[in-house]
């Protein structure tokens, strides 16, 4: 199957964050991701959609260092990042969030928030410690605007384990927040959600990406069509289609893959 693209939904000369070029993920003899050369625009966000085993999560993990390509290319802002180990994406602002408990369960919310913003700074001499402790204060405030961002205020003092799922997803969020991403990779945010939580994760995934850019794999099509301002459509590995919603809304190939089977 040749990959075809639509026309680019995005501003023509603006440059992608994130680029791929013929990038190829294979497991023995199967070919999870299949040539793919992509262009992922900053500032916009942009879901990647398609059936199971379309190859949206090795994409993932491709962009994340979790997995070496087999062949191809991946660049951030221009430079080379494939094979690179996933801490130094993190340290370059590129952090993703997982369907997971990824939280210390006996912490409250903003402890668990306030120790992520102090990761990357923590060491193990005690000059570094006593450093660490200068800046709780300034720790705990960045901690309570995380908190606020992502609408946890109020259970701040809360532990994790006495959180609802909504707000445990939520707290993942800030968790990742806490590493000041410039891109930021969400892996099915309203997984698992009560309608209410739905709408007020969908709100959240909007605030945040007023200045951070956002890649979404999502399976709800409503939230999919009413956010994003770009969709890429995989199948079998491969790019079937990229546009807007509108575009890939009327493109007669992904309803057959895709749409059409819903
Ligand atoms: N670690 C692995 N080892 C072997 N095969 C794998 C591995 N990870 C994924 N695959 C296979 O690669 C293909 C793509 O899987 P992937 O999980 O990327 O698809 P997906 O689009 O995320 O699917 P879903 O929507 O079901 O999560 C599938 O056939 C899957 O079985």
């Amino acid at each position: 199957m040749t990959q075809s693209y639509t026309t680019d939904p995005t501003d023509g000369d603006a440059e992608p964050i994130l680029s791929t070029d013929d990038l190829t993920k294979k497991f023995g003899t199967l070919t999870a991701v299949d040539g793919v050369s992509l262009e992922i625009p900053a500032d916009r966000i942009t879901s990647i959609i398609g059936p199971n085993g379309a190859g949206k999560t090795t994409l993932f993990n491709l962009f994340t260092g979790k997995y070496e390509p087999t062949e191809g290319r991946i660049a951030l802002r221009g430079d080379r990042i494939d094979g690179k180990e996933p801490h130094h994406l993190v340290e370059r602002g590129l952090v993703r969030s997982f369907q997971i408990n990824n939280f210390f369960a006996d912490l409250t919310a903003r402890e668990n928030v306030r120790l992520a913003t102090q990761a990357p700074y923590t060491g193990f001499r005690p000059r570094d410690f006593l450093a660490h402790h200068r800046d709780l204060d300034v720790a705990t405030e960045s901690a309570n605007r995380i908190l606020e961002r992502v609408h946890l205020s109020n259970v701040a003092d809360e532990t994790a384990s006495n959180l609802s799922y909504g707000q445990r997803r939520h707290l993942e969020i800030g968790i990742s927040l806490a590493a000041d991403p410039d891109l930021f990779l969400m892996d099915e945010p309203t997984a698992g959600m009560s309608p209410e939580e739905t709408r007020e994760t969908v709100e959240l995934v909007e605030e945040i990406a007023s200045d951070i850019t956002l890649i979404l794999i999502e399976h709800d099509m409503h939230i999919v069509m009413d956010i994003s301002d770009q969709i890429v459509v995989m199948n079998e590995g491969m790019v079937l289609a990229r546009g807007t919603p509108d575009q890939i809304r009327n493109d007669e190939r992904v309803q057959r893959a895709y749409l059409g089977s819903e």
